[in-house]
């Protein structure tokens, strides 16, 4: 993790990885706001050109996205020789399949917000698969 990142926000428990990086909870002490940030060692990506560009279009994109109410709003971005770390909007309320299961029956206006979500998915995973954009869904409050 950058030393510039840790200057400016205290990074706590570990909230998952993916296949670029380890994200991890955090929170700015000048302001008491809580975020995730989602580290990514370049070293481990060196070798590959591929891995390396699609990296930095997430963090391009998810940038040029925000914000936007169905992606993860992106506040910062660091980058030192080692690492690539993005401060996310802390998305704390579980993914989609939790939400699902816990509630049986949905008001219309709900419907409304997983169908949208479920086109967008579809979208997001048809242009990630072609390598042009990658989306990070917004996990519902
Ligand atoms: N903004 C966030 N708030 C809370 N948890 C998050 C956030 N972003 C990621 N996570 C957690 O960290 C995990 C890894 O996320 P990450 O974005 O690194 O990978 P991914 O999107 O699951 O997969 P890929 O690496 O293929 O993009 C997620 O599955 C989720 O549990």
């Amino acid at each position: 993790m950058s030393e510039s990142l840790k200057r400016n926000y205290c990074v706590g428990e570990e909230l998952g990885r993916g296949r670029f990086g380890t994200v991890f909870k955090c929170y700015s002490p000048a302001t008491g706001e809580s975020f995730a940030v989602k580290s990514i060692d370049k070293r481990l990506i060196a070798d590959d050109a591929i891995d390396r560009q699609c990296l930095y279009n997430e963090a391009k994109i998810m940038h040029l996205l925000s914000p936007n109410p169905y992606v993860v709003r992106v506040f910062d971005i660091y980058e030192d020789d080692t690492h690539l770390d993005m401060v996310l909007e802390l998305c704390n309320s579980g993914d989609l399949f939790q939400r699902l299961s816990s509630q049986p029956v949905f008001s219309e206006s709900e419907a409304v917000d997983v169908m949208v979500l479920f086109q967008i998915t579809k979208i997001s995973l048809v242009a990630d698969r072609n390598g042009e954009i990658l989306l990070l869904l917004r996990k519902m409050a």
